[in-house]
């Protein structure tokens, strides 16, 4: 039998200043994510688009160093929502993004339907910050602080309970750009960190080998969050944050083969595609091809 698979499309540009993230969603799906996974062993329900509420133009940074934090807890809220639904009927959730904010919202919805939740937090960026450490405002920068427990309460509380995941059940990879305040966070609470440097050090092979079963003995369900500024801009260009010296697509690809193998995962996300930004939608097509992976294409 085939299992169901939710696609949840989050057309969310409120949580950094780069307009564009929003068309994410299509993008993604222009580029072919449905039949890409129908050909697999899933049965694909796309729910369309969860509803976001145009930027007012204003665009200010208000409670606390937030920008438009009533708009992204909205949308978060309603994320979480149907996230929690397709669990409770067994689908397994792909959210597509809009900004990383959105990851408040999913990890809020897959947490509840599990007690010690591993999450995989590929990215260039920690995003752990909060209102006191972000040099930005933009809440992009913070959805990973936000589910241990750290940020607003409005971000925190979504769908009433707080800490969604614990510490030390989270692993970075790719991470090369930390501000202070997160550098902070990850010492104070021993977070497994796999830099780049770890990553040229030890080759993919061998980091997602001791993240997979670091996870696997303690957790009893993965999220993966990719943001494609994980990958390098040169190969990835449609982000609106990249930072140089990324992870190549060889190197992602393995690490979804690696991760399609495991079969740890139990619901994953794709974000921060800004076709905008992009060349020919050459990083939504990207996108397409490690969710392929992602969920079972093989070579042989
Ligand atoms: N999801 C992302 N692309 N986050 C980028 C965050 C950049 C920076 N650390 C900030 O807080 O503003
Ligand atoms: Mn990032
Ligand atoms: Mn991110």
């Amino acid at each position: 039998m085939k299992q169901n698979m939710s696609i949840i499309g989050v057309p969310m540009d409120l949580g950094q200043n780069r307009r564009g993230v929003d068309m994410g969603p299509s993008a993604i799906r222009y580029a072919g994510v449905t039949e890409r996974l129908e050909n697999l062993q899933y049965h694909i329900s796309d729910l369309g688009n969860v509803p976001v509420s145009r930027p007012d133009g204003k665009n200010e940074v208000q409670d606390g160093n937030l920008r438009n934090l009533q708009q992204v807890a909205e949308s978060n809220q309603k994320l979480a929502e149907l996230v929690d639904q397709e669990m409770e009927k067994g689908s397994f959730p792909l959210v597509l993004g809009g900004d990383h904010s959105i990851a408040i919202g999913s990890l809020a919805g897959v947490a509840k339907h599990h007690e010690n939740l591993g999450v995989i937090w590929y990215d260039a960026h920690g995003d752990l910050n909060s209102g006191d450490t972000s040099p930005s405002g933009n809440i992009h920068g913070m959805p990973l602080a936000v589910s241990l427990g750290i940020g607003h309460e409005k971000l925190t509380t979504i769908l009433d309970y707080t800490p969604k995941v614990k510490p030390e059940n989270v692993v970075i990879i790719g991470a090369r750009s930390l501000d202070p305040g997160e550098r902070e966070l990850i010492q104070e609470k021993g977070m497994n960190v796999y830099s780049m440097h770890e990553i040229d050090r030890m080759g993919m092979s061998q980091v997602m080998n001791e993240a997979i079963e670091y996870l696997r003995e303690r957790t009893d369900g993965v999220h993966l969050s990719l943001d494609l500024d994980g990958l390098d801009p040169e190969e990835a260009p449609g982000v609106g944050t990249p930072v140089i010296g990324g992870l190549s697509y060889r190197e992602s690809h393995l690490a979804m083969e690696m991760l399609a193998e495991s079969e740890i995962l139990t619901s994953a996300e794709f974000v921060e595609v800004n076709p905008i930004l992009d060349d020919k939608n050459k990083t939504a097509t990207m996108a397409v091809g490690l969710i392929g992976t992602l969920f079972g294409e093989k070579l042989k």
